[in-house]
């Protein structure tokens, strides 16, 4: 097999960091290669880079043997370069079809796209329609949008950035037999994801990245998992540690909890009931876009339900705003890092503060006690190994994981009551992911109740002690984790709690 693409001493440094020292690799013509590497480590500047978006330092680039420097996307997608992002870029009131036609230089016109669009997701196993609105369309099957749009280009690159976190795994085997088709036709695919089994089963070469660096390169296939980690982290993992919290009273009680959803893509959340006492984690699993989010909303106040639904130890919070749920002790973390839970154009000393101020003694006579949230900011980075700088970097300059690594530490280290977490370790490395889940751990073990909401069933199973379902809005009844099987979990994620229960 002849090298597409040759990358030969890439360096890019950031303020008092290199995010790509000196990088050299070659991605094989009709090769699955995988980016590995902890967060951090240079894959986003690194994969950036090849689709014009940065530019580096030093080093070149040759694409089928001439040299390769885009200087934007533009000049990158018309070399035959695609890249499918982390984060959707797709416009929920227009149709697949319209939001195809955004992304191309000369669109055809739109009898001509339907046709092409239907032709594509045939040929490649990805049902779609192309009148469908995007807004109605599942996390796996808007990823397809964004999968058929780059296979319209015909590209003889594909850039995949974590495709598969917000997947079902039935979805992410369609998505594997399509990459392995385009492979298979000469497509070179490089793939990045901290899904080391899914690595093992799907690519056929990986390069190691750590601090930036090469560290090394291997065929996945012949490795295990374990080893792919350790040679990301230059260290041994270790596993969690077992607990075996005495768990107390219920210390959160929600009952009749309904929400209407915001706009017209949300989903209504139906009669939630759930009861976690302190000392526990209760795991809440569901495909995404099943009231994840509106459940997250509802329980931070962000959103008010009816009198009596949220009640604490006693004391009712349904009617309370965020602030006032946090001095109480119920805190949250939602999913979507950047915007959300923390705003990318402020430091990390400011996030810290923003949710940190009450409960860390932040705040007198009204007026912020910088060194303070600046010292709170620093402990939340030494605990939980957040990889930058300091304190007085803006969060939209860390890398995902990292931002998460800090999102949940600023929580976990503010003592909560109760804690509720969506998606606690999107995008966080195996080691990281694994210090999370120790911390969630802990708390629990600390007496706090803890609700983490997860599409990840391996997470939900490693660290909850029941579980439940959410399936359109509804909660279905809990259950011990350690009398669940796969196929039961199945079925409760499908909605049939109470008939699998009936039968049992
Ligand atoms: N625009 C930027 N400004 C400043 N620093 C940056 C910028 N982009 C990336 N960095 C830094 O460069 C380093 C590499 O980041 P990068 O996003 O490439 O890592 P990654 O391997 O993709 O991590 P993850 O798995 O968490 O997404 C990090 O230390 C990050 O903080």
């Amino acid at each position: 097999m002849s090298d597409l693409l040759e990358l030969n001493g890439l360096t890019k440094a950031y303020p008092g960091v290199v995010a790509n020292d000196d990088v050299s690799f070659r991605v094989a013509r009709g090769g699955v290669h995988a980016l590995l590497g902890e967060n951090g480590a240079g894959k986003s500047t690194l994969v950036k880079t090849i689709y014009g978006l940065v530019k580096p330092d030093r080093g070149t680039m040759r694409l089928d043997g001439r040299p390769f420097a885009p200087a934007e996307p533009r000049a990158a997608r018309a070399a035959g370069v695609a890249m499918v992002f982390q984060h959707f870029s797709l416009f929920e009131a227009l149709s697949v079809a319209e939001n195809v036609a955004l992304g191309m230089e000369d669109p055809p016109r739109s009898r001509d796209l339907a046709r092409r669009i239907r032709e594509v997701s045939e040929t490649y196993g990805l049902p779609l329609d192309p009148h469908a609105r995007v807004g109605d369309l599942s996390a796996g099957e808007r990823q397809r949008v964004e999968i058929v749009r780059c296979l319209l280009q015909d590209p003889r690159l594909l850039i995949m950035d974590e495709p598969t976190s917000v997947l079902t795994p039935q979805e992410v085997e369609i998505l594997f037999e399509t990459l392995r088709k385009l492979a298979g036709e000469g497509t070179s695919i490089l793939y990045i994801s901290h899904k080391l089994e899914e690595i093992r089963t799907l690519c056929d070469a990986a390069t190691i990245l750590r601090g930036g660096r090469v560290v090394g390169e291997c065929d996945p296939r012949e490795a295990s998992a374990a080893e792919l980690a350790e040679r990301m982290v230059g260290a041994k993992l270790t596993a969690p540690r077992a607990r075996g919290a005495a768990q107390g009273g219920a210390v959160l009680t929600v009952s009749g909890l309904s929400l209407k959803p915001v706009s017209q893509f949300g989903t209504p959340l139906r009669d939630i009931a759930l009861e976690l006492r302190a000392g526990e984690v209760l795991g809440i699993g569901g495909v995404a876009g099943n009231g994840q989010d509106e459940l997250l909303g509802a329980l931070s106040g962000e959103r008010r339900t009816g009198p009596g639904t949220i009640m604490m130890a006693g004391r009712d919070l349904s009617r309370l705003g965020p602030t006032e749920r946090r001095a109480a002790g119920l805190l949250t973390a939602p999913e979507e890092r950047l915007g959300h839970a923390a705003a990318p154009d402020m430091t990390l000393t400011e996030n810290a503060a923003l949710t940190g101020a009450a409960r860390r003694g932040m705040l007198r006579h009204g007026f912020l006690n910088w060194h303070r949230a600046r010292s709170f900011a620093e402990t939340v980075i030494e605990a939980f190994d957040v990889r930058t700088p300091g304190a007085h970097v803006a969060a939209r300059a860390l890398s995902g994981g990292n931002l998460q690594k800090f999102v949940i530490g600023r929580e976990v280290m503010q003592d909560p009551r109760v804690l509720v977490v969506n998606q606690p370790t999107w995008g966080v490395d195996a080691s990281a992911a694994a210090a999370i889940r120790q911390a969630l751990l802990d708390l629990a073990a600390g007496g706090a109740g803890v609700i983490v909401i997860s599409q990840d069933l391996d997470e939900i199973l490693a660290i909850s002690d029941r579980f439940a379902a959410l399936n359109e809005g509804r909660l279905g009844a809990s259950v011990p984790t350690s009398e669940l099987t796969m196929e039961r979990i199945g079925l409760m994620l499908g909605g049939a709690h109470d008939m699998e229960a009936a039968h049992v």
